[in-house]
Formats: C-alpha cells, structure tokens, sequence
C-alpha cells in the first residue's frame, strides 16, 4: 500500500514551551496557531514486505541518525496502531525553507502521520490524527487543521485527551505572515533541548505558565472580532514572556541575535507610523510578522531594507493535511 499527504507548517501565536512529560510529548500549557499556506511537506510512505527496516528520504537524501530514529519510532506507533510489522520506504519533500526557522517539524510529521496511517490502512478522525502527530513533534499537531488550531494540553497522563481543536477556518480571516530570514550562524538550542532546560532551571517559567490562560481567552475573542491590534498585541507578548524564561535558565541563553531585535524595533516603528504589524519569534533567531494584505508592500519594502535580513519569506493562512 501507498499513500501521499501534504501538511503545512504553522506559527504559534500562543507558545508551546514545555513539556510535562518528554516521552509522549504532553506539553505544559495550551498552545494556538495559524497553518502557513506558503510552507509545506510532501510525504509518500510506501509499504514493503521484504523491508527490515525504513527507509527516509528527505529532498532527495537519505537520512540517518537521529532525524531518521525520530521518523521510525513515529512509525512504530502507527505499526502498533496497525497491529502491522511492515517497513516503509519514506520520501518527504519539503517547501519549508529550513533556514527560516519553522519547525519544518511540524509540517513534516503532520504530513507522515497522515500518508503512514493511510498506508497502513487505518482511518483516523482529524483529532485522532493530530493527537497520533503529537508524539512525533507537539507543534505539528496543530498543522492537521487549517487557519487557526488551539492545542489542548489535557489533564490525563496517557495523553488521551492532548491534541488540537480547530478554532477558526482559512477564510475566516486574511492574516499574514511574513518570515524574516537572518543570516544566522548561532549555534541553536534546539526547542527541545531549549524548553527542558527551561522547565528544570528558570525561575520565570512558572510565571510564563500562569500567564497562559488568560491571552488565550483574549486572543480567541481577537481572532472572532478579526482585531489585528488585539491579537497582535497578545502574541507579541506572549512570544516575550515564552523568551524571557530562557534568560532566567541555567545556563542563561537566548535566541535572538542583533538583527532579531533590530527588527522587533522596525516592526514597532511600522506602528508607529500607522501600519498594523506585530512581531513572534520561536526556537531562532528568525523574526515573523503578521501584517494585513492591504499593508503588504509596506511591511515587505520595510523588512527587506533591514541590514542583515537575507531574505523575507511572505505567507496566507493555509490549509490542513490534505491526501494526494
Ligand atoms: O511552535 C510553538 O508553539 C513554539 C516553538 O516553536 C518554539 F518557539 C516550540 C516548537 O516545539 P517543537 O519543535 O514542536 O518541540 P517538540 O515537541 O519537542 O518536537
């Protein structure tokens, strides 16, 4: 059996930072989004009989090492879910420029959960899906939805009742994402070793925690209002509590580099001049910015001129899994 899927990435407006529990992935805190129209993965997974083990092929390469342990263990999970032992040969493509700082994680575990359980013949509803997709990477369980996706922690142990929910379709409104590319050479903290370290060390991330619920509630009543200055407001705080708890981990450590506060700067001075742009930033350097198509040129003139910027990448909102 084959099947193809493609899923795109997304960026939280409301972090997931930190995890409660690392095996099954079950984060901290409730997490949102909006899936990006202009990133995605392409995944085939074709079964084979005679194969002893995956195969992983990624634009092209094949992939060892961890990323190729972390695609095979996701798709023992699916194997069990199968009650099948059956090898697959994997081939992703993925339009998600990796240097832009998505978490081309997300798209592309999004993308193998879908094609792997339709190849192995299962039927999973879009919650069981994304609930499936959490285990290979938290975020990527919001990439199963289109437009914007709340991920619900849950309370259970066993992860039953952690996934994300959909909060508002693509045509609900016409929000866009700029993703502002640095040239980069920082050594990255991974955001998985970036949020274990913060859990166990920072005395803000309590704080960052108890902040949660409350720009959640406002930033779903900003998204159903279509209130740029709200939901950007929020989610640009947010994305400041989520960095200042790495500030207070042991050993200290940040994302940003020169040009990421340069821009957040360009990005406030956009307002100041009347244009409704606001800033997030995740595990990089990278800075995205929401903006209004009418603003477009604007915004992407502006980010463009940033001395240190390479490149600026602009998306809409963009669909959930869809099969091929
Ligand atoms: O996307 C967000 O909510 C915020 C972040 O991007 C960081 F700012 C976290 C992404 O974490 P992820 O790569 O999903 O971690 P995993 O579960 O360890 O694979």
């Amino acid at each position: 059996m084959k099947a193809t899927a493609k899923a795109h990435t997304n960026i939280a407006l409301i972090k997931y930072w930190g995890k409660r529990n690392e095996e099954i992935i079950l984060p901290t805190n409730n997490s949102l989004s909006l899936t990006l129209d202009g990133f995605y993965t392409e995944t085939t997974v074709a079964l084979h009989e005679d194969y002893t083990e995956d195969h992983f092929i990624l634009d092209g390469q094949p992939v060892v090492g961890e990323q190729y342990k972390r695609v095979t263990t996701f798709l023992d999970l699916i194997r069990k879910l199968a009650g099948k032992n059956i090898y697959a040969d994997v081939r992703s493509i993925n339009n998600v420029p990796t240097a832009a700082g998505f978490a081309s994680s997300a798209s592309g575990f999004a993308a193998l959960a879908a094609a792997g359980t339709k190849a192995m013949g299962i039927h999973l509803s879009e919650q069981e899906l994304s609930r499936l997709t959490r285990q290979g990477s938290g975020s990527a369980c919001r990439s199963i939805y289109g437009g914007f996706a709340e991920w619900r922690m849950g309370k259970e142990n066993d992860g039953s009742d952690s996934y994300a929910v959909p909060i508002a379709p693509v045509e609900h409104w016409d929000l866009r994402v700029a993703a502002v590319i640095l040239s980069s050479t920082m050594k990255k903290v991974s955001s998985r070793e970036g949020m274990k370290r913060t859990v166990e060390s920072s005395p803000f991330f309590d704080g960052w925690v108890n902040s949660i619920p409350k720009d959640l509630e406002e930033i779903k009543e900003g998204i159903k209002a279509r209130n740029m200055e709200k939901v950007g407001s929020i989610a640009e705080a947010n994305c400041l509590r989520m960095h200042a708890t790495t500030l207070g981990a042991n050993p200290p450590f940040t994302y940003w580099h020169d040009t990421t506060l340069t821009v957040m700067q360009t990005v406030k001075q956009l307002r100041e001049q009347g244009v409704p742009a606001y800033f997030t930033i995740d595990a990089g350097p990278n800075v995205k910015v929401l903006y209004l198509p009418e603003n477009e040129k604007t915004v992407e003139k502006v980010l463009r001129e940033i001395p240190g910027v390479t490149d600026v990448r602009l998306s809409k909102s963009g669909q959930g899994v869809t099969y091929i």
